[in-house]
């Protein structure tokens, strides 16, 4: 399967890898947009995170072949390779004649990996994406390790929340009351309090996946100027990831009954705050799921349902009323997105390329819905 020359490569691969070799790296992307759109929606995002170079084994924009067949590189995994992918199995389905009811576009959409606000976010309002009509998208998921494929079907509401405490300043000497420190650390224990209990629930629940609670890490501390001055505020970030069934109004309330408990002077700020999540339905009520699930019961996959930890761009678009699924068809692949190293064998890569040639013409061919009559 793997080629050992240049000349043997397979040319999905060879296209795959000149993809990588873009450096669409934020913050200053070099974007290598395809916009397409359709009913069938076909949505990824060009846009990469940066590296750390000195960790990688290789240069992580030469799109490296190893012996083996892994192909190294940022993108590799999230999400190049099902750019590609889209595009191989459009493009072998047109050479092949394929003609199906519905359409078929793609977009290829930038920023998603720093929140889809000047992408996505955007698009979903404009007229050129209403135009298209999209009745259902596929968008991202994530690699599986073992051989079964994920499928996200919702997923957890990104709250980013700085907590600011504010106190008595003066001497590092002294003992201060009312310190913002004091206050702040309060709030902290009260959120790694909560991080805990929601840990344990996914802990002692093996039916629990991580998407089906809330998580949150404390991943900012700012305040201070000297180690014998009592600053007057301080404040702590956290990234809040609520999941789907939460009460948003009650635990919007908790947040605000933590920092009150701490005392005077703390408040919060949302510096991301997802208000809509949806759930596309995984029953066969939905039309969609069902063509989706039985192209890959008739292909043998496994499929692992979902709510998807992080968030892409397919909360955008379900909350447009379009349906998604996310869905990256890489399997008996460790999960490395985000990571040193990522890579991609190229079998993988090139499995995916016949899976979504199977999953468009059904996708592409569900019947009118009732709404569409
Ligand atoms: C909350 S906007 C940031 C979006 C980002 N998406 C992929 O990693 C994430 O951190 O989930
Ligand atoms: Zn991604
Ligand atoms: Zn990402």
């Amino acid at each position: 399967m793997t080629s050992k020359s240049p000349e043997e490569e397979h040319p999905s691969v060879t296209l795959f890898r000149q993809y990588l070799r873009i450096r669409t790296v934020q913050p200053k992307p070099d974007y290598g947009t395809n916009p397409a759109l359709s009913s069938i929606l076909l949505n990824s995002h060009t846009d990469v995170v940066p590296v750390f170079k000195e960790h990688w084994s290789h240069d992580p924009f030469e799109a490296f072949k190893d012996s083996e067949g892994y192909i190294y590189a940022r993108g590799a995994q999230d999400m190049k390779c099902v750019s590609i992918q889209y595009l191989e199995a459009v493009r072998r389905l047109k050479v092949e004649g394929h003609r199906f009811p519905r359409t078929i576009h793609m977009t290829f959409v930038p920023d998603e990996e720093v929140g889809g606000h000047q992408g996505m976010e955007l698009f979903v309002q404009r007229p050129e994406f209403h135009a298209l009509r999209a009745g259902f998208a596929l968008d991202e998921g994530i690699a599986n390790p073992t051989d079964a494929f994920t499928v996200f079907y919702s997923e957890r509401s990104p709250w980013w929340v700085r907590v600011t405490s504010t106190g008595r300043p003066g001497h590092g000497s002294l003992f201060i009351e009312d310190t913002a420190a004091e206050k702040l650390h309060k709030v902290v224990s009260s959120i790694l309090a909560f991080r805990e209990k929601e840990w344990q629930r996914l802990q002692s629940n093996p039916h629990l996946k991580e998407g089906a609670v809330t998580s949150v890490n404390l991943t900012k501390l700012e305040g201070g100027v000297a180690y014998n001055v009592v600053p007057a505020t301080m404040s702590a970030s956290f990234d809040f990831r609520v999941a789907p069934d939460v009460d948003f109004k009650a635990f919007e309330e908790q947040l605000q009954s933590w920092c009150q408990a701490a005392g005077e002077g703390v408040t919060l700020e949302f510096a991301q705050k997802w208000m809509h999540p949806q759930v596309t339905p995984t029953d066969d009520s939905n039309p969609w799921w069902a063509a989706f699930s039985r192209v890959c019961k008739d292909m043998n996959l496994s499929l692992e349902p979902e709510i998807m930890p992080a968030a892409t761009d397919s909360r955008f678009i379900r909350a447009v009323g379009v349906p998604a699924l996310g869905f990256s068809p890489l399997n008996r692949t460790p999960v490395l997105l985000h990571d040193h190293d990522e890579r991609l064998h190229e079998a993988v890569f090139l499995r995916g390329v016949d899976i979504y040639t199977r999953l468009l013409p059904a996708l592409a061919s569900v019947p009118a819905l009732p709404s569409e009559s």
